[in-house]
This record gives structure tokens, C-alpha cells and sequence, in this order.
């Protein structure tokens, strides 16, 4: 494979040895035997394996929300043992997420309170986000106002407008329909692009895993562990027609395809 075309930047999250056994009333499970992997500043990794390999635990322990058995996470070397500052998280479930009781622009304000930014800073945070997912103008709307996959726009502006070093996204386009799923793997690259950060997407679209990623981490095994790093150079920018239809597509959805099939 190609080397990425971020292969010079430095290492933003670096998970070494990592490993998760969780303790339940039956005794242990072990769930994750050894990850480790590399995801550069402002590139995209897609995470994919077979179903019930240890994604969303994976992406628990980056997130903090679970602790790690043995071998370690970090953030710009900085362990992670607990939710890091520095992380914004969005998941499947956009009617879970967002508050329907808060405006549009409620919602997006609702983690800068933590921040204590000046409030000039502030606003120009929520205006620059809501524009960046094409959602000016729909401020005072509720979210329930909102189709599925604007919605899914909402829950990203509020992740961008707090501006994490490290955006964790699980699942996220899997309950809109196509076009709009298209749509919004194009703002997850204009969004890497204007605001350079580094994204780490759980999916089960391979298509998509390739399209979007400049590394694919496929985990297989059970307990799992890394079964390939694939490292893709499409470089910018990418278009969902003429990317898809390049031979290097095909052939890197197949390698993906037959590892995974291989890891099931
Ligand atoms: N809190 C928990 N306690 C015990 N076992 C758990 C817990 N959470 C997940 N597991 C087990 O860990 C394994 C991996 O689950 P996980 O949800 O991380 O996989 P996944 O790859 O994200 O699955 P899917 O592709 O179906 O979304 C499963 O066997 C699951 O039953």
C-alpha cells in the first residue's frame, strides 16, 4: 500500500499494548488481547472488524469511559485514564445525544460552558460551526424540527465548535440514508481540512472506511487484537464519484473485505 500522506506529522494518539478485560459476575472476559496503533495529527483512521470484536470497547477505553486492563492510550503522550479534555465524541444515536429541548444553538453551546472562553471567542466558536456543517439559519430550530441526518450536522457542530484535538466518532452515519451518509463522510473531510483535526471513526461500511481514512486499522482475532494497519493516499481532494471509481478503490476494498471476512 501507499504510504499516507500524513506519514510526517507527529503522533497525536498512540495506543500501545492496549488490552480489556471486563469483569462480570460469570468472571472475566476478555474482550481485547493487544492493540497498537498510530493515528497521526489531522488524519482519519477508521477502525473495522467483524461484528462484536471489540470496537465500541476500544473506542470506550480511548474515550476514557472504560479503563484499560494493561497497555496504555495516549494523547500527545499523555496517558488517558479518565474522559480526556481534549476529545469530543459522536456517536450513532444523534436523538440520544442532543438535547430536544434545546435549540439548535442551545445544543451547540452546551459544552463551551465548561470552557470559560471570552464570550466573543465564544460565539464565533458556535457561529463558525454551525456554518462549517451548513447549518446557518437554523439556529433557534429544535432538533426534532430537524431531518435524521441534519441532526447528526447538530451533534458534529457541537463537537467542532469545542474544538477537540481528537474527534471520536462510533458509527456515526448508520442510521441515515445513503445520499445523506455521503454528504456527511464529505463534511467529516472539509471539517479535518479547516479545522485540522484528528478523527477516529468505528464502521461497519467498508466503502466507507476506505473513502474516508488515511489509515484503516482492521482488528480481528478474539480476543482481539491489530490484523493489518492499511495506510491509503488518495490524497485531497476526494469525491465521492471519482475516488470510488479509481481501480486502487476497488482493490483496497477487497483487501479490507477478505481480512475482515478472514478475522469473522
Ligand atoms: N460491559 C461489558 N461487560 C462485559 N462484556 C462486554 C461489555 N461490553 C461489551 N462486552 C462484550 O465485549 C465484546 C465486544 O463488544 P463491542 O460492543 O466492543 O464489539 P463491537 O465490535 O463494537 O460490536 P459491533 O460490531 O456488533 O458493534 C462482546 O462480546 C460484548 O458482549
Amino acid at each position: 500500500m501507499n504510504a499516507s500522506s500524513f506519514a510526517d506529522a507527529p503522533v497525536r494518539l498512540s495506543v500501545a499494548g492496549l488490552a480489556k478485560t471486563y469483569d462480570t459476575k460469570k468472571g472475566p472476559v476478555e474482550v481485547i488481547a493487544d492493540l497498537t496503533f498510530d493515528v497521526r495529527t489531522a488524519e482519519i483512521a477508521c477502525i473495522v472488524g467483524p461484528s462484536g470484536i471489540g470496537k465500541t470497547t476500544l473506542l470506550k477505553c480511548l474515550t476514557g469511559l472504560q479503563s484499560i486492563t494493561s497497555g496504555s492510550a495516549r494523547i500527545d503522550g499523555k496517558q488517558i485514564d479518565g474522559p480526556p479534555e481534549e476529545m469530543a465524541l459522536v456517536f450513532q444515536e444523534y436523538t440520544r445525544s442532543l438535547m430536544p429541548w434545546l435549540t439548535v444553538e442551545k445544543n451547540v453551546r452546551l459544552p463551551l460552558k465548561h470552557l470559560r472562553l471570552p464570550a466573543a471567542e465564544r460565539e464565533a466558536r458556535i457561529t463558525a460551526a454551525l456554518e462549517a456543517v451548513g447549518l446557518a439559519g437554523a439556529e433557534a430550530k429544535y432538533p426534532w424540527q430537524l431531518s435524521g441526518g441534519m441532526q447528526q450536522r447538530v451533534a458534529i457542530a457541537r463537537a467542532i465548535a469545542y474544538r477537540p484535538e481528537v474527534l471520536i466518532m462510533d458509527e456515526p452515519f448508520a442510521s441515515v440514508d445513503a445520499q445523506t451518509r455521503f454528504e456527511l463522510e464529505d463534511l467529516c473531510l472539509k471539517i479535518r481540512e479547516e479545522f485540522g483535526m484528528t478523527i477516529v471513526i468505528v464502521t461497519h461500511d467498508i466503502d466507507e472506511a476506505v473513502y474516508l481514512s488515511d489509515r484503516v486499522v482492521v482488528l480481528g482475532e478474539r480476543p482481539a487484537r491489530v490484523t493489518e494497519i492499511i495506510d491509503i493516499d488518495f490524497g485531497e481532494p476526494r469525491d465521492q464519484i471519482v475516488t470510488r471509481s479509481r481501480p486502487e478503490f476497488a482493490e483496497l476494498r477487497t483487501a479490507v473485505f477478505e481480512l475482515i471476512r478472514k478475522a469473522g
